[in-house]
């Protein structure tokens, strides 16, 4: 089982506008999407829809934290939080002609009753994989991250910023930077494919097994023991970019629980973040294809280590 922590959890709320922001205007519409987000909840979302068992743990609160929680529930997501006395975030990306804006808050604060409270809900699960995903809200630090990673015999994924990744200290199983996380974890320039290989490289002989690549336009990265292999992405049409991380490594993760092999795990990773990135917010698309692969990625070895 995958149990995910999302230590800040959100509301997403994706609105759209057919025409560009200006200040001083007061914009409408009537098209608004409300789901529960944060990137482990939504790992937790796309790992179930891909036919493996996942269990969404972190920190709610307050009435945007029952939002989230009766939502999960509502979709049949497995749920064990740990309530905090304070207010779950909302989060808004706004999508209007002029381009995708993205608002987050930094979340409520977190004393160290509940970060220890988390560690024991962790413990109850027995997961074989722990993934933690998104940002730390104010109160929690690093060294509760690695806690998490060395509290259990389990495996450990991180879905994390840059400037989180160069920092954290425990052996973690896979980690998912992006392009500029692939840049803030290592201090490189990260332009080109090289650039982004020899990144993700350096953070694997940092004490990461797999170092999963998610870099957009220009398809995927896996950085492995053995080899680096590379996915392109799929053209496709895009609503939004949000939770196409969160995407790339539900399918890594789902594909491992099924037993399948690296190529298969980016594979499934990429093709995923097709189908995500093709809904509005952070809703599950169906992704019964992902798993038959009837979209076909070609994964290329782009050299043996
Ligand atoms: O502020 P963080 O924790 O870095 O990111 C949170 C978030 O923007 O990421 C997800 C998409 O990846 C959304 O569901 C959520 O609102």
């Amino acid at each position: 089982m995958i149990l995910t922590v999302t230590p800040n959890p959100a509301v997403d709320h994706t609105i759209h506008f057919d025409e560009p922001l200006q200040t001083g205007v007061v914009h409408r519409t009537d098209d608004a999407v409300f789901t529960a987000g944060g990137k482990g909840i939504n790992v937790a979302k796309y790992v179930s829809a891909l036919d493996a068992d996942a269990t969404a743990s972190g920190f709610l609160g307050g009435h945007f934290g029952k939002f989230v929680r009766d939502r999960l529930d509502a979709d049949g997501i497995a749920s064990d939080f740990v309530t905090i006395d304070a207010d779950t975030r909302l989060n808004t990306t706004v999508l209007a002609e002029d381009g995708e804006y993205k608002l987050n808050h930094n979340g409520p604060q977190i004393r160290p009753a509940d970060v220890d409270e988390l560690v024991e809900t962790a413990q109850a699960n027995e997961p074989d994989t722990l993934l933690v995903g998104g940002s730390l809200p104010p109160g929690m630090s690093l060294s509760d991250v690695d806690r998490l990673a060395r509290a259990g015999d389990w495996q450990i994924a991180v879905d994390m910023g840059g400037e989180y990744l160069a920092e954290l200290d425990a052996d973690y199983y896979v980690c998912k930077p992006n392009r500029s996380e692939l840049a803030a974890a290592t201090g490189r320039t990260v332009e080109t494919e090289a650039d982004a290989v020899e990144a993700a490289e350096e953070l694997h002989a940092r004490g990461f097994e797999y170092v999963l690549a998610s870099l957009g336009a220009d398809g995927a990265l896996l950085v492995t023991d053995s080899e680096v292999l590379s996915a392109p992405a799929l053209d496709v049409e895009v609503v939004d970019t949000v939770g196409a991380g969160d995407a790339v490594m539900s399918g890594f993760l789902a594909a491992r629980e099924h037993g399948l092999s690296d190529a298969d795990a980016l594979r499934m990773g990429v093709l995923t973040a097709a189908r995500v990135v093709g809904v509005a917010g952070t809703r599950v698309p169906h992704l019964e294809d992902v798993l038959t692969n009837e979209m076909h990625v070609e994964v290329t070895t782009v050299r043996t280590r």
